[in-house]
């Protein structure tokens, strides 16, 4: 087989869906899915308990067939070219299977054997590919943080560090793809922030993150695009920045709040009905622009910290689309 062989002319996503339908019986569970995500995303695959982000990532992954529709994985039909693809995928998807009487080191050894570290790879001409094996499984469990229990047993690991190993094992032959289910499970707020700090770094050096969640906090704080799924079906998909769109009001920040209400003309804190008054030394502004509301503030000898177009959160932006 050559190299191009089942990429597909002009493939330059990551992962594209036309169509993708998977039925249980009369539960639809995945409806009609047209996903887009490019080489180089952080993508999120957004949605609540139920909405099929699980059956979706795999039948990604081969590990589910479809009812319906096309699935490309790195320019390559799935799950025919499964054998080509998936070597160069890291997947983490529902609780990480490993032999509970091993230790992390020696679940990875395992799956080591499988295979070297992907030719183009992003570990291919750094930690991985001239390294040893033992090199390879050394930098994956440094990687995500369990280079110092690597000898204990995985039966003695908490939720979070199994999910660490579950990691360490997509790590290991330096994914062009990394393909994570709900990827924080059982981590506590700083090995989420170490994991999102591991993912940022990949990420820099070429690896495309599918991240699934019902985390709106996560998905904001790491992803740059955003697919949003509910019951079965994309109900959005664009980059995070233009999905939190601006909400038309302009948001100050000065260092005197009342003085600062006074030079726009607002009327004075009531903490009855908090107006325009948001948080400490916050106005949030209605049918004023930037321009308009810095000048009138600087007129009146207000300091303006911060003036910017509000903008949505996900999470305004996600209830718009969801209910
Ligand atoms: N093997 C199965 N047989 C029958 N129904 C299934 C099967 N797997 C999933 N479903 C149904 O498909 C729907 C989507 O489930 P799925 O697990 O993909 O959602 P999810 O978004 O991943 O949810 P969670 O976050 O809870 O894992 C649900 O209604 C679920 O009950």
């Amino acid at each position: 087989m050559t190299p191009d062989e089942g990429r597909a002319p002009g493939g330059e996503g990551a992962v594209v869906t036309r169509g993708l339908t998977k039925r249980y019986g009369r539960v639809t569970a995945v409806d009609s899915l047209d996903l887009d995500v490019r080489a180089g995303d952080r993508y999120g695959f957004l949605g609540p308990n139920g909405s099929g982000k699980t059956t979706t990532v795999r039948m990604l992954l081969g590990l589910v067939y479809a009812t319906s529709g096309d699935i490309e994985v790195l320019g390559r039909s799935m799950p025919r070219h499964a054998g080509r693809v998936l070597p160069e995928v890291g997947a983490l998807v529902e609780g990480p299977g490993a032999y509970p009487h091993l230790s992390a080191r020696a679940n990875l050894r395992l799956l080591d054997a499988a295979g070297p570290p992907v030719a183009g790879g992003p570990l291919a001409d750094g930690v991985g590919s001239r390294g040893s094996r033992r090199r390879r499984i050394e930098a994956a469990l440094e990687q995500v943080g369990l280079a110092d229990v690597g000898r204990r047993p995985v039966r003695a690991y908490s939720l979070g560090m199994r999910q660490r190993l579950g990691l360490a094992a997509a790590l290991l032959r330096g994914p062009r793809l990394l393909v994570l289910d709900e990827p924080t499970n059982g981590l506590d707020p700083r090995g989420i922030a170490e994991i999102r700090d591991l993912l940022l770094d990949l990420n820099a050096r070429g690896t495309t993150v599918f991240l699934s969640s019902h985390l709106l906090a996560e998905v904001e704080a790491f992803c740059t695009r955003v697919g949003v799924l509910d019951r079965g079906r994309l109900v959005a998909q664009d980059d995070l920045d233009t999905l939190r769109g601006p909400t038309g009001r302009t948001r100050v920040r000065v260092d005197d709040v009342a003085a600062g209400a006074r030079a726009l003309g607002l009327p004075p804190r009531d903490t009855e009905r908090p107006g325009p008054f948001a948080g400490e030394g916050d106005l949030v502004l209605d049918g004023t622009s930037v321009a308009d509301a810095t000048e009138r503030l600087v007129r009146a000898g207000v300091r303006v910290l911060e003036a910017v177009p509000e903008r949505r959160t996900l999470e305004e932006s996600v209830l718009e689309l969801t209910t």
